[in-house]
This record gives structure tokens, sequence and C-alpha cells, in this order.
């Protein structure tokens, strides 16, 4: 990164725009909305797009990416801009997806106006190709903005956790990451599922490198340096993974936290948000092992992996080599994705790597 002022500048400038996207979004969420239950799968349906690899992608998706593009071209203005995000226009572009395209027009503009900073209204096209700024093929040189601008979209719909996240690349290395977690508990999950605990809901998590890591509320309440947990015995461990098993192979996970000697269940939460709680020490470890075949995305890993690491936390593949996020879109990663505290990394590299040679032994299943 260049001179000591830019810091706070991305740093204030990565809040403002989270936050404000944060509002956006919040609007469309599920647990948010209080009404009659079947108005609301109404307009929800109306609202959702399945995408080619079969995900979803909601108005909510798109509008984040909008108003995040919109807002960072604004104020970036040293240098040229580049992002790396999660959507792009070419559905939209579609005969059928008019209605849809509409309807983030709108919501985008009236998000623009009720929040005042900038005088503009943007047309159908401008809101594609806002969409569209997220293009880059990222890489090894120069900086690049990477974007999920929903990040558990199957969590957004189901009322469960997400996350809008931001992250920094500078020459291949991720230099700045926020994380913005609307719904998760802003002191800790362990309160998740409690209900007397009086717990604000929202979090947002921010580092920068070489400065550690942060969580504020959503409404602004001063940051609060962080850190990860300080457990050096698994048995005292959790661990965190994706709720959805068509996202990470539950039987391995299992089978790793077995052989380490964890005795808690898995926490199964969905987006980054995992990454957000492990840096603030609400569990020991994050697992994530795809099924076969699956290509990871830097926009999936670049915020929360900074935030880990600036919280003095450790995130590799399962091989402990370190995520290598200027390989462009992607991430080439061995297997999968772990992270933990430096004290548990090496009796966890030791039980992954048994876990997956037991499991490329074992007979397939018929
Ligand atoms: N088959 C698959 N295996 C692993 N990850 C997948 C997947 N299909 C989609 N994903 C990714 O998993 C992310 C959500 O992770 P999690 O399970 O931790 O909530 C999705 O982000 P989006 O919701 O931004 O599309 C998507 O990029
Ligand atoms: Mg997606
Ligand atoms: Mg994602
Ligand atoms: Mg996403």
């Amino acid at each position: 990164m260049g001179s000591m002022h830019e810091r706070p500048f991305y740093s204030i400038c990565i809040a403002n725009y989270t936050f404000k996207t944060i509002s956006y979004i919040n609007s469309y969420n599920t647990s948010s909305v209080i009404s009659v239950r079947t108005v609301q799968q109404e307009i929800l349906q109306s609202d959702i797009q399945s995408k080619a690899d079969k995900s979803p992608v909601t108005v909510a998706d798109y509008g984040s990416q909008v108003l995040v593009s919109l807002v960072l071209n604004m104020e970036v203005t040293s240098g040229s801009f580049s992002m790396v995000a999660e959507e792009d226009s070419e559905d939209l572009r579609k005969d059928s997806a008019e209605e849809i395209l509409e309807h983030i027009t709108d919501l985008v503009n009236e998000t623009l106006a009720e929040d005042g900073s900038y005088n503009i209204t943007l047309s159908k096209e401008g809101i594609l190709s806002a969409i569209d700024t997220g293009k880059s093929e990222g890489g090894p040189s120069g900086r690049h903005w990477v974007l999920d601008p929903i990040d558990g979209t199957k969590g957004f719909l189901r009322g469960g956790q997400y996350a809008i996240a931001l992250a920094l690349l500078d020459e291949g290395k991720v230099v700045l990451g926020v994380l913005g977690c609307p719904n998760l508990p802003l002191t800790s999950i362990s309160n998740l599922n409690g209900s007397s605990s009086g717990d604000q809901t929202g979090a947002l998590f921010s580092a920068t490198i070489g400065c550690g890591a942060e969580v504020e509320s959503l409404e602004g309440s001063p940051p609060q340096k962080i850190s990860v947990c300080t457990i050096d015995n698994p048995v005292n461990a959790s661990f965190f993974e994706s709720y959805e098993g068509a996202h990470t192979m539950h039987d391995l996970t299992g089978s790793i936290a077995e052989k380490l000697g964890v005795q808690a269940p898995p926490v199964r939460i969905d987006s980054q948000a995992k990454y957000g709680a492990l840096a603030r020490g609400d569990g020991a470890i994050y697992l994530r092992f795809p099924h076969k075949g699956y290509k990871e995305k830097v926009w999936d890993h670049a915020a929360g992996a900074i935030v880990v690491t600036e919280a003095g936390g450790v995130v590799t593949d399962a091989s402990g080599n370190d995520l290598d996020f200027s390989k462009g879109r992607f991430l080439d990663v061995d297997t999968g994705i772990i992270a933990t505290n430096k004290q548990l990394m090496p009796s966890l590299l030791k039980s992954v790597q048994e876990a997956i040679k037991e499991k490329s032994q074992a007979p397939s299943p018929l």
C-alpha cells in the first residue's frame, strides 16, 4: 500500500458504502420483513433468478453490486479503477429479465435518493454497465477491488447469515477487507440461537494489512480490536462450516473434527460471516471442503481471509499453502480451505491430511 494517509481514506470509504449497501439489502432480507408470508414469498419469487450454475441471484445481489461499484468509482479517483465482482449483466440483458431489471433500477435509484450523498439517477443501461464494472480479471499486478455483493445468497433467502464482502488487492496481495454481516449478533455467535441475549444484530468487520482487525456495529459504534481465540486443546474447540452440504463435504469435515478430538457439533452458518466469527474468537476452526471439481472464487475468501489473518489467525489450503489471490478470478487451492489460530494449525493440518487420505482409500459407495 502507498502512503499513510491512504489507509484511513480507504477504510472510511469502504465503511461508508458498505453501510449504504447494507441498508439497501436489509430491505430484501426475508428475516427482516415481518409481513404476510405468502406476500413475502410472491415478492421474493419474482426477485430471484437462477444462474447458469443453478445458484440463485436476487435483486439484492445485483443492487448491492451496483451501489458498491458506483460509490467506489466515484470515491477512488487516483489511478485506474478495476473491480473483480461476482455478478455480471448477461442474464439481465435478456428480454425475459425486463421486469427484474426495472425493479433493480427503481430500488437503486430510491436508495440513492434516500441516501442523498450522490445526486445521480441511473437508467437501465446505467445499471447494466455499473454491474459490469466488476468484470476485471484481477491478477498479480496493480490494484483490484474484489466484491461479493451478497455472499451466502442461499442463507440470505433462508433468513440465515449473509455478508457483503469487499477486499482490495495490491500487487496480488489482499491489503484491505470489509465484511458486513447484517444478521450476525454483534458480540458473539453463541447468541445466534439464544432468545434472551438482547444482543444487537449486525456486525461490520474490517482489516487493513499490518494494522489488525476490528468489529463495529452497523449503527456505527466505535470499532473494537478483535483477535482469534487462544484455545490450544482441540477438545475445547468448535468449528464453523457451510450450512449447505452442497458447498462442503460434511462427512469429511466430521471426520477431520473427530480425528482432531473436537467434541462440539459443527456450527453451520452461511457466508464469510464464518470468517468474521472466527476472527473474534466465537469458535476456533473454519473448514471448507467443496465437492470434486468445484473451483473457489477470490470474492468468496479475500475479505474473510484478511480479517482472520489480521486477527492473528492462519488461513491455508489443505496442504498448508497460503491462499494466492494473484491468479485471477479463481483460487488455485489444494482440496479445501482451513483456518484456525497458530496454536491449533499444526494438529489441524495433520488431521486434515489423515482424513483426506482415509477418504481417498475408502471404497466408493455403490
Ligand atoms: N458447489 C459448490 N461448492 C462450494 N462452494 C460453492 C458451490 N456452489 C456455490 N458455492 C459458493 O459458496 C458460497 C457460499 O458459501 P457458504 O456455503 O459458506 O455460504 C457462494 O457464494 P454466493 O452466495 O456469493 O454465491 C458460492 O460462491
Ligand atoms: Mg452467487
Ligand atoms: Mg460468495
Ligand atoms: Mg455472492
